[in-house]
């Protein structure tokens, strides 16, 4: 039984939860043959085939052997008849070659094509689901299980299609030793028994293992990334990191090593033991066929295809219960794959999905909306009534930590209001349909990514439908400033920024900045919000840039987050958040005479400059 208790998982596999583990086959098999049905087919067909071979190579071996020893025909039919059989016997051995490395070619590219197949459907799935799942750690613990299923998870097809292979050829040899003896049959399986439960044993303990190591590998890859990256070279040569990065590295590398190595000893010293039994379980057979060989009872020919048939089939057997385990692991591993895709987004349109108001007629008002991050106790937000009119520039301004940029996200609907609600035009915010929604509210954040590709995809990424309008995209770097940088730019628009790739060139903080503005202008967005997006701007360039933002984006409603008090001036009103909580709202010359907290910040910002 599988339990999860808030950050700890506590787990141990019983062998009914391996059986029931099997119901994630149908399931796993269905996403194999969406990846291909073609290979899918081919592999089934061609083990089929197969699991007759052996069973037919030892008939034939048979037959060789008693016909040397008592030939049925005179000498020159019998040697004819001798060759015949030899020649079948080879053609038989080549075939079951051939099929061997067919099927393995197979595998491997069915293989491949379901690793890309299940990797691009988790990215997919990924998308769809909320900022705030992203938030969370054990999500990520899902996603990287996930994750390391779709390459896991290839090897399951071909050990599931081989257990099918096996078992047929199985019955085969089977009937062959049931018609001698139906005992061996029961000796061969008490002797490979223990060898199994000792592999479903060690299998559970190697999935606890893993499963509880989730969390520390992720840490593992992430100390790998800080410990070798461009984008954290800087940081990590400056402060001389790389020996405490190294050290957490061994500790947890170190540790992983130790329970891994624990369990792998383990695992072969009973592994040796329970063979041991196995194999003098074959030999106490053996040595009853082998009496019955000389008491006259069988023939010489019997005698190898019994011997043969048993060894053949105390391997197979032994294979098939090992592989049991194995495949059932693999189906609980496939539980962590499929609960992935259990997860599903918060985020969704209620009701009728509205279409978003083109332009915006009344404007947003907030009631008594408050929101508290879910690993957190305080509220970012709490108790903001106000209303934001179509049309009306408001600027949001308070000290770190004060919730705004946790209100732009309210806004842009990345997180919905644990109390009270936003109302659009009359409307709640929940009931717009989510597209619309995304592409008529323009946001561009303070920590927006700077992806190492073109200028242009770039500047696309504000709306990826356009990446091959380039009338578009040059007039949107015209409006954000950008133009004139990329004119400098050997590859001009087609130039790849950042170092990460081949004849990337990397830019200033500021000329960053300009790029990713222009992703707001990609766009006819009816709300923009731009969350400092010009804190590395000169004064001058925010100066102009808010300037040009004002002029260009009139008669649309925007939120403006900045630190600066010159460029907050600009906007129709200003906001002022303490704690989360709204504590004054007005024009400039209203707050300044209101002679509050945002007069006394704007005095303090004016004093520095003097
Ligand atoms: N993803 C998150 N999970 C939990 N708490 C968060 C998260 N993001 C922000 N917070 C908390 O919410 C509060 C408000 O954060 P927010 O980012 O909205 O502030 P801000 O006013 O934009 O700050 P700054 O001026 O520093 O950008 C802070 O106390 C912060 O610690």
């Amino acid at each position: 039984m599988i339990l999860e208790r808030k950050g700890t998982v506590i787990e141990e596999v019983t062998l009914k939860d391996r059986f029931n583990a099997l119901n994630n086959l149908p399931q796993f098999f269905k996403l194999v043959w969406q990846t291909s049905p073609a290979l899918t087919v081919a592999t089934a067909l061609i083990r089929i085939v197969r699991s007759a071979i052996p069973v037919a190579i030892l008939y034939v071996g048979k037959l060789i052997i008693d016909q040397v020893a008592h030939p049925t025909q005179g000498p020159a039919d019998s040697h004819a008849y001798l060759w015949e059989l030899v020649v079948i016997e080879l053609i038989l051995a080549v075939g079951s070659d051939v099929l061997g490395r067919a099927t393995a070619l197979i595998d491997s590219l069915l293989g491949d094509r379901f690793a890309n197949y299940t990797s691009i459907k988790i990215m997919q799935h990924a998308a769809t689901l909320d900022l705030e799942q992203f938030e969370d750690s054990t999500f990520y613990d899902k996603l990287e299980r996930a994750r390391q299923q779709t390459v896991g998870r290839t090897v399951l097809l071909s050990q599931v299609l081989s257990q099918v292979q096996d078992l047929i050829t199985v019955t085969f040899l089977a009937a062959g030793l049931v018609v001698f003896n139906p005992w061996l049959i029961l000796i061969l399986i008490i002797a490979v028994l223990p060898a199994f439960l000792g592999e479903a044993h060690f299998n559970d303990k190697t999935y606890s293992l893993s499963r509880r190591q989730t969390p520390e590998r992720r840490e593992l890859d992430y100390m790998r990334y800080i410990g070798a990256s461009d984008e954290t070279a800087k940081e990590v040569k400056l402060f001389d990191l790389s020996g405490f990065l190294v050290d957490r590295f061994k500790q947890l590398s170190d540790k992983f090593y130790k329970d891994n190595k624990q369990l792998a000893i383990k695992r072969s010293v009973w592994g040796a033991a329970f063979s041991l039994f196995g194999t003098v379980g074959y030999y106490g057979a053996y040595v009853f066929i082998v009496y019955k060989a000389v008491q006259g009872s069988i023939s010489i020919g019997d005698l190898t295809f019994l011997a043969g048939s048993f060894r053949q089939l105390r391997s197979l057997l032994e294979g098939i219960l090992t592989r049991f385990t194995a495949v059932s692991q693999g189906a609980i591993y496939l539980k962590d794959f499929f609960e992935f895709f259990h997860i599903q987004p918060k985020i969704i349109p209620i009701g009728k999905s509205l279409s978003f108001p083109n332009p915006i007629k009344q404007g947003f008002v907030f009631e008594n909306v408050g929101f508290k991050y879910a690993n957190s106790e305080n509220w970012a937000n709490r108790h903001l009534n106000f209303s934001l009119a179509a049309g009306e520039k408001l600027a949001l301004v308070g000290e770190n930590g004060a919730g705004k940029t946790t209100l732009v996200k309210l806004l842009a609907r990345l997180y919905d209001p644990t109390e009270g609600r936003i109302l659009l035009d009359g409307h709640d915010l929940r009931e717009y349909d989510l597209t619309d929604l995304r592409y008529n509210v323009g946001v561009i954040f303070q920590d927006y990514i700077r992806y190492q590709m073109t200028v242009s995809q770039n500047i696309a990424v504000g709306n990826i439908e356009e990446k091959g309008n380039t009338g578009l995209i040059v007039q949107s770097a015209k409006k954000s400033l950008a133009d004139l940088l990329v004119q400098k730019l050997p590859g001009g628009y087609e130039q790849p920024l950042g170092k990460r790739f081949n004849q990337g060139v990397e830019l200033s903080g500021g000329e960053w900045q300009k790029i990713a503005l222009a992703r707001a202008y990609m766009k006819d967005a009816q709300l923009l919000i731009l969350d400092e997006p010009t804190a590395a701007l000169d004064a001058r360039a925010e100066y102009e840039v808010f300037q040009r933002f004002s002029e260009l984006t009139k008669g649309k409603t925007a939120v403006l987050i900045s630190h600066k008090f010159s460029t907050v001036r600009m906007a129709d009103r200003i906001l002022v958040l303490d704690k989360g909580e709204l504590l004054e709202i007005g024009t400039h010359q209203e707050l300044l005479q209101k002679n509050g907290r945002y007069a006394e910040l704007f005095y303090l910002q004016a004093k520095g400059y003097q």
